[in-house]
């Protein structure tokens, strides 16, 4: 038991698998133009890389997270929908999804929530929070795949919650520094982490 432990945890790349759904519906938009295998990613973002491959190949990446129908279809990583619904079960734990929603709002808010009630259920509606600075949630832990300094990118420096880094395609050749704690996926050790974090 010990302390009451708040976890947020990302959406894409933790529990969602945006790179796999982005990489698929690319080729099949743009199949003679040239990608990026998942194996040479490298950067959270994925349109900096492209249009560092080919200018125009910025706009054509993006075009694939605006349209319809692309946050909803995203498959669920590994053990990840069974992660967080074992994570919320746990005595004086309380679970939120924290993630950044895109500026075309047309599809992705609405998608995400869909994407939420088809795997969690709809009782974990109300554990949704959508925002473009996740510094400004409190928090113990925040499990996501975006390896940031959180000092530049973010306005508040130093966030309440501990990042653990969550490994994706695109961050798993980064070192981070000792003190960084990183999830290699869902069959490692969370739960150690969240208790080692209740002592
Ligand atoms: C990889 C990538 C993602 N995004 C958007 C799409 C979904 C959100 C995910 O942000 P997160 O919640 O993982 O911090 O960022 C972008 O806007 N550009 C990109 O290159």
């Amino acid at each position: 038991s010990g302390k009451r432990l708040r976890v947020l945890v990302d959406m894409d790349g933790v529990i969602a698998d945006f790179e796999g759904g982005f990489l698929k519906k690319y080729r099949a938009r743009y199949p003679n133009e040239p990608y990026i295998t998942l194996e040479d990613r490298r950067g959270f973002w994925v349109s900096s890389q492209y249009g560092n491959l080919r200018s125009d190949l910025c706009e054509k990446a993006i075009s694939i997270w605006e349209s319809k129908d692309f946050f909803i279809e995203l498959e669920p990583l590994p053990g990840g929908v069974q992660a967080v619904k074992e994570m919320a079960k746990m005595e004086n734990t309380d679970v939120f999804i924290c993630t950044s929603p895109i500026k075309h709002y047309i599809h992705c808010p609405g998608e995400k929530y869909a994407w939420i009630e088809k795997h969690l259920g709809y009782d974990f509606l109300d554990q949704i929070i959508l925002t473009r600075d996740k510094t400004v949630v409190t928090g113990d832990s925040s499990v996501c795949s975006k390896y940031l300094t959180v000092r530049l990118i973010y306005k508040q420096p130093n966030p309440s919650w501990e990042h653990i880094l969550f490994t994706a395609c695109h961050n798993k050749h980064i070192l981070p520094s000792s003190s960084h704690r990183r999830l290699l996926s869902w069959a490692d050790d969370w739960r150690g982490i969240l208790e080692n974090k209740r002592l």
